[in-house]
């Protein structure tokens, strides 16, 4: 399916779910594996993600120099799986996991190897299974974006969405077993 980023008029109501962390607490690995935010993940981006208030979540990353793209600077493409993984957070606070169907990054300013970028996210809205969201990131002043990113999530059933795909995971012993208690 080929899509645009719009968000539809006629949104659901929506409640921070009573299990989503609390204000200010790092929020739980999705997958200790993630290339985004896994601590297992040796190559991966390290993301530290923090609930904000209401539908809202923050994250700093330190842009280490396997990151390089250009000369001195982040790779687009790094960029764009951080908005991923941070932004892939927000439906965590209204409770459903979901994947993302939609992603887009719109680059404003280089982003030098050595910075740490800090991101806010927030979410747009919810139609069914869809939910909108929107991130920004900075290097200290969030008036001073140097990127910023789009993404439409949907939910899914863990357990069927995975289920043909468990055994190419490290962990793949451990989702087993995960999966299969009721
Ligand atoms: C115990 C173990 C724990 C493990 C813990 C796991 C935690 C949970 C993982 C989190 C992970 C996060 C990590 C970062 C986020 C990724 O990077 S996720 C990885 C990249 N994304 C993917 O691989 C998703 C690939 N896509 C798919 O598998 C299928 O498209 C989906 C998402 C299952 C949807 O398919 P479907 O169920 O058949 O649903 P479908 O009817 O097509 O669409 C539903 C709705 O979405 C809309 N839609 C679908 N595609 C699009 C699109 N591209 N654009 C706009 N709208 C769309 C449809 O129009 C429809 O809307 P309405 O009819 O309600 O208006």
């Amino acid at each position: 399916m080929k899509s645009s980023f719009v968000v539809p008029a006629d949104l659901d109501a929506v409640q921070r779910h009573p299990k989503a962390a609390k204000v200010g607490e790092r929020m739980r690995m999705h997958n200790p594996l993630c290339y985004g935010c896994g601590e297992e993940s040796a190559e991966g981006l390290h993301l530290q993600m923090f609930a904000g208030e209401d539908f809202e979540v923050t994250a700093t990353m330190d842009v280490a120099a396997r990151f390089e793209g250009g000369p001195g600077v982040i790779h687009g493409g790094v960029l764009s799986t951080a908005f991923d993984d941070v932004m892939g957070m927000i439906p965590l606070l209204i409770g459903p996991s979901a994947v993302t169907v939609h992603l887009e990054v719109d680059y404003q300013r280089p982003i030098p190897i050595g910075s740490q970028l800090q991101f806010t996210a927030k979410l747009l809205g919810r139609q069914r299974r869809k939910i909108y969201a929107e991130g920004i990131a900075h290097l200290g002043d969030p008036d001073e974006p140097v990127a910023t990113g789009h993404a439409i999530f949907v939910t899914i059933d863990v357990r069927e969405h995975f289920a043909d795909h468990l055994a190419n995971s490290r962990l793949a012993d451990e989702y087993k077993a995960r999966m299969s208690r009721p």
